[in-house]
């Protein structure tokens, strides 16, 4: 038979059927011996293989993974530790972010659209909480959804207060696999339930299944929205941890730069203090946000720390 998983909790997975069965499965020996290098070996949006068990009821073993065509993984922060596969199989991200209360940075998205550029999903910037603004901030907001949709991140205002922008957001979502993420605070848990009411007595249903006291909220969670249309929670996943990009490939995972490097006179450019750098020739003139700038400098930056 053949699943997706909408649960992994490090130990047993929950996989849904295209009939929209739901199995309770484990790994087959051989599958978690051959990826050493992550502590799940499975992971939420996989499409995997599995035979029913004998005696237990739905449940069954998972004995092969599809190929994914993406993922996204949380480095471990000790150095031994092994990195955890947050979500497989995506087909976009939408970061929420608000302007006011709590006000999200600009590093924080740009490293978030890096990691992203980094594992080739697209994103969609989810502005809430609009409700909150006031006419300047109504206008600020305006200028950086134009900025960040000018370099191929479009973006949505909404409030689930007012209910601006559902509709535009429930149009992203269908017939697609998406992760939601965004600071703690930004509205995630709010949105999503008012995106699908329904949503929280499936969640209750689903959570029968779990190990009772068992701590699971760092794993993420697929739940189905309609037909064919799947959202990821990544409760406790505050920040996708950042791949470790090497600066002189930095800028390719800048969109705006990366249609820019062609023009520098250096192949090797860094866009720090070349002369006749493209990024900086545009940046002077406004054409390159100086905030994204910023980003690409901090980043580069860390990354240089960290060797
Ligand atoms: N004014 C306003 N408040 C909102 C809006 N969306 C959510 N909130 C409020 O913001 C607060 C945080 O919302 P949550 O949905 O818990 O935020 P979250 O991103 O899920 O936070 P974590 O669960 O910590 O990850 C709550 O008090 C919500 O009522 C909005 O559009 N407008
Ligand atoms: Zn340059």
């Amino acid at each position: 038979m053949e699943g997706l998983v909408m649960k992994s909790t490090g130990s047993w997975y929950l996989v849904r059927t295209n009939d929209g069965e739901l199995y309770r499965c484990r790994l087959r020996g051989k599958i978690k011996l051959k990826d050493l290098k992550v502590s799940n070996p499975v992971a939420v949006g996989d499409v995997v293989a599995f035979e029913l068990e004998e005696g237990g009821e739905s449940t069954g073993a998972i004995y092969q993974i599809t190929e994914r065509e993406n993922y996204i993984i949380r480095k471990s922060t000790h150095k031994t530790a092994h990195s955890h596969i947050i979500a497989a199989n995506i087909d976009r991200a939408l970061l929420v972010v608000t302007l006011v209360s709590p006000r999200t940075s600009f590093g924080f998205m740009d490293r978030f659209l890096v990691t992203a550029e980094a594992y080739d999903i697209p994103v969609t910037l989810l502005y809430n909480k609009s409700d909150l603004y006031d006419a300047e901030t109504a206008e600020y907001q305006q200028q950086i959804l134009n900025m960040y949709a000018q370099i191929g991140y479009p973006g949505i205002i909404c409030s689930t207060v007012s209910g601006q922008g559902l509709p535009e957001i429930q149009e992203i979502l269908a017939n697609h696999k998406t992760l939601f993420s965004g600071h703690s605070g930004v509205g995630k848990s709010t949105l999503i339930n008012r995106l699908a009411p329904g949503l929280e007595l499936k969640t209750n249903e689903i959570s029968d299944y779990s190990d009772k006291g068992k701590h699971t909220t760092t794993y993420a969670e697929m739940f189905e929205l309609a037909p064919d249309t799947f959202i990821i929670d990544t409760p406790g996943i505050k920040e996708l941890g950042l791949v470790d990009i090497p600066k002189e490939e930095l800028s390719y995972f800048f969109p705006e730069m990366r249609e820019r490097l062609n023009l520098c006179k250096y192949y090797n450019c860094l866009h720090i203090n070349e002369p006749n750098c493209a990024v900086l020739q545009d940046l002077k003139v406004g054409k390159i946000s100086l905030t994204r700038y910023e980003s690409y400098r901090s980043i580069m930056d860390e990354t240089d720390n960290r060797r």
